[in-house]
């Protein structure tokens, strides 16, 4: 599973991007969420999606490197100072499962799995319930419940969807 963010230059266009370069290992995208910034409070509101992707043949490493070139390629820069300050494109890998359905685990700083901030954020848990309700954040439990423990309930409160932005065009 991927988070896609963006809180910089044409949010969506950037989300758009991201799922266009998915879109031959996309199995399915949620609808767009605009969310209020979550770590580092001085910056604008974020558009946030959830991207269940799909490749027999990738590790999880070879996800990373996918999410980085997707996020070079929409003009990320990195600011050493800022943690979780502003950017073009934020694509995270907060899951990746085996061909068996199982969870691969990693604790390595480069490559964390799941990733460690994942169960804090309302606007990862909110997209990835609704494409999957019944799904698990491998270590902490079903997403359902998680919105209702982890993330501030003004966290979760503020999460809303915005059904008028589109990632994909119908049909
Ligand atoms: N599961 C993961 N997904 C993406 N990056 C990860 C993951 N685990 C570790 N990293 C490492 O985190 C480093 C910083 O990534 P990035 O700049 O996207 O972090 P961030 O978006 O500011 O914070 P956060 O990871 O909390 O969303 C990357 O260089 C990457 O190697
Ligand atoms: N709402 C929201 N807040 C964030 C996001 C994000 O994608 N959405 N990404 C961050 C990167 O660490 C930091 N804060």
């Amino acid at each position: 599973m991927l988070s896609l963010g963006s809180n910089l230059g044409d949010r969506l266009a950037h989300l758009r991007a991201a799922v266009a370069a998915l879109e031959p290992v996309l199995v399915k995208v949620s609808g767009v969420y605009e969310t209020p910034p979550w770590g580092d409070p001085d910056q604008p509101s974020y558009l946030n999606a959830a991207a269940v992707v799909q490749d027999d043949a990738a590790t999880a490493r070879d996800w990373l490197h996918r999410a980085q070139a997707i996020e070079t390629a929409e003009g990320r820069v990195r600011d050493p100072e800022r943690q979780f300050g502003p950017r073009t494109l934020d694509v995270d890998v907060i899951a990746v499962f085996d061909a068996a359905g199982r969870p691969v685990r990693s604790a390595d700083p480069e490559l964390t799995l799941p990733h460690p901030r994942a169960h804090l954020r309302a606007f990862v848990l909110r997209p990835w319930a609704d494409l999957d309700p019944a799904a698990e954040l491998p270590g902490h439990g079903s997403l359902t419940a998680l919105l209702r423990t982890e993330p501030a309930a003004s966290d979760v409160a503020a999460v809303r969807a915005r059904p008028d932005l589109r990632i994909q065009s119908a049909g």
